[in-house]
């Protein structure tokens, strides 16, 4: 049967037409104001309800990000929903050159992360702290009084002993033929010389360091319960899986360790033998002399800055001197030429006699190649490969208003896509050739310090803007004097049939910092000095 037209009688009255009308014509203005808005939200992949795009995600969120950008990217921009965080990804450097430079302020703020929350005191470190006046004093008594130019000159003394340890441990090794895992070797050596430069302590004190840092990062690394389910529910996720027992073990250790440390000073302050060389004693004397320009240090703002310190130091300048060994092993004519260098510029400076690891911080600045190869393992091994998150404090208008980020969005700038963009880098960015940050290279003048020196956003290890790393100062010559060191006093071999070409595809481990996945192994041959 076909249905049949309305007769006269059940036609549409005018008013009926008109509400018809209406409603149509807001319909139609709905769509086209929602097709204008989603146009300007970067481009996303296909999503699924409650998850987002989380299952694009894999173990490496850094290479799984940059697989996404190639795919689906505009303008080096995405935008993704993982899990509750709508997140924009910036994956190339003219990207992260417009969100720095231009919109700097509005991402300047960290999401919150209970597990974060936690270990820091109720965030009241500087890495974790959101934007606003607690963040603002705390990072400048860091920048001002525990890491500027002259503590940092202050500390050779430390890194020199340190290295010249770290020589000996080598060492020993070479005389007996034995072969050394490099990541144990260089972690001790780091966490030896942030110990000594935090608390004044060597030994006990940095083994116990060193058990407290090793796999502190794990607990508040990767994509975790707090990403994706609300508050109250992470935390049953969190207590169920036995992560919360884990994280309140972790921070009772740690507190008590600081707790320990914090009194021993106390004690030697007031029987007169309080030094103002370590991190501790220049914290507990701001406090006494109120010179943190009002800010309140309690003992536990003090805990949280000195702790996160330790944390931001530790694993980042290790990772990078373990990458840098790797790329070394894997390319013999720079090992070669970079070899070459510190013999020739340490012999210059005309002390053949020198004691191994007594390198200055005046030959290590002539060290050009070594500079570059530094600024060469940065670029394409970021310790921080995602850096650390940000959030966005208000609406910011990106890549010149074609695309509109709406306020608390969450920012993952990735340095290792960067470090890899061809229209940065030309077609041979995954080729470690160091000349290329020499005079006359393509990247003549490029400085890891985030945008600083010309404005240039594409070697960004330590971040950049208003939230970069404080910590380059302290952590360039640390890495300059181990390699140095290491480089100067010994012949490196691969052990057990393991050829360069093997190390070429070497992925990362997962976690927040990012080793290589396989530690290195090699076989130390002492090279007796002219
Ligand atoms: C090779 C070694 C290091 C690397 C690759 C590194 C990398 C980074 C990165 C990527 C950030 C986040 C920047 C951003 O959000 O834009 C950061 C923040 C930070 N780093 Fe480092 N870092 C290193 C060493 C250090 C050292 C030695 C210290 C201190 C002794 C330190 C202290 C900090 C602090 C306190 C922050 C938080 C800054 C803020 O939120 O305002 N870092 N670092």
């Amino acid at each position: 049967m076909t249905p049949s037209l309305p007769s006269s009688e059940e036609k549409m009255s005018p008013f009926m037409l008109a509400i018809a009308g209406a409603a149509l014509l807001l319909g139609f203005l709905y769509l086209v104001k929602n097709h204008r808005s989603s146009s300007k939200l970067p481009p996303s992949p296909p999503s699924l309800p409650l998850v987002g795009h989380l299952h694009l995600i894999g173990d490496l969120p850094h290479r799984s990000l940059h697989a996404l950008h190639l795919r689906y990217g505009i303008g080096g921009l995405l935008l993704l929903q993982l899990g509750r965080r709508r997140t924009l990804v910036v994956s190339t450097a003219s990207a992260a050159a417009d969100v720095f430079r231009n919109h700097d302020l509005a991402f300047s703020s960290r999401p919150h992360h209970a597990a974060a929350h936690k270990q820091t005191y109720g965030s009241r470190n500087i890495s974790f702290a959101p934007y606003g006046d607690h963040w603002r004093r705390a990072r400048k008594v860091a920048v001002v009084h525990l890491l500027s130019p002259r503590r940092v000159e202050a500390s050779a003394s430390a890194r020199r002993a340190e290295a010249a340890a770290l020589v000996a441990r080598a060492r020993r090794a070479a005389m007996a033929g034995e072969s050394l895992v490099v990541r144990d070797l260089l972690y001790g050596y780091t966490n030896a010389v942030v110990t000594r430069v935090a608390f004044g302590a060597a030994g006990t004190t940095a083994e116990r360091l060193r058990q407290l840092t090793a796999h502190s990062a794990t607990l508040v690394a990767g994509f975790q319960a707090d990403d994706v389910l609300p508050d109250a529910a992470a935390r049953v996720f969190r207590w169920v899986t036995g992560l919360e027992k884990k994280i309140d073990k972790k921070v009772h250790d740690w507190d008590k360790f600081l707790s320990e440390i914090m009194v021993e000073h106390k004690e030697k302050t007031e029987h007169g033998q309080g030094g103002d060389g370590d991190f501790m004693d220049v914290l507990l004397k701001l406090r006494q002399e109120e010179g943190s320009d009002g800010f309140e240090l309690t003992d536990d703002g003090i805990k949280a800055i000195a702790k996160d310190m330790i944390a931001a130091a530790t694993d980042t300048t290790a990772v990078a001197m373990e990458w840098a060994m790797v790329e070394l092993i894997s390319n013999p004519r720079v090992m070669s030429n970079v070899q070459d260098e510190v013999i020739t510029r340490v012999a210059v400076a005309g002390d053949g006699e020198q004691q191994p690891g007594n390198i200055t911080d005046a030959e290590l600045s002539r060290m050009g190649y070594l500079r570059a190869v530094v600024k060469e393992t940065f670029r394409l091994h970021p310790p921080l490969p995602l850096l650390l998150p940000r959030e966005s404090m208000s609406a910011a208008a990106v890549r010149g208003g074609r695309y509109q980020i709406p306020a608390r969005t969450t920012l993952m700038v990735n340095a290792w896509a960067i470090g890899r963009d061809p229209a940065a880098w030309g077609d041979a960015a995954e080729e470690f050739r160091p000349e290329r940050f020499l005079a006359g290279g393509e990247a003549e003048g490029v400085d890891p310090r985030g945008g600083g020196g010309g404005g240039d956003y594409r070697l960004l290890p330590f971040g950049a803007g208003r939230r970069v790393c404080p910590g380059i100062g302290f952590a360039l010559p640390v890495v300059e004097l181990a390699l140095a060191s290491l480089l100067r006093h010994f012949d490196w071999e691969l052990t057990g049939g393991v050829r360069p070409a093997d190390l070429v595809d070497m992925v990362e481990a997962t976690g927040l910092s990012a080793p290589p996945r396989v530690p290195l192994v090699l076989v130390p041959k002492w090279k007796a000095l002219a």
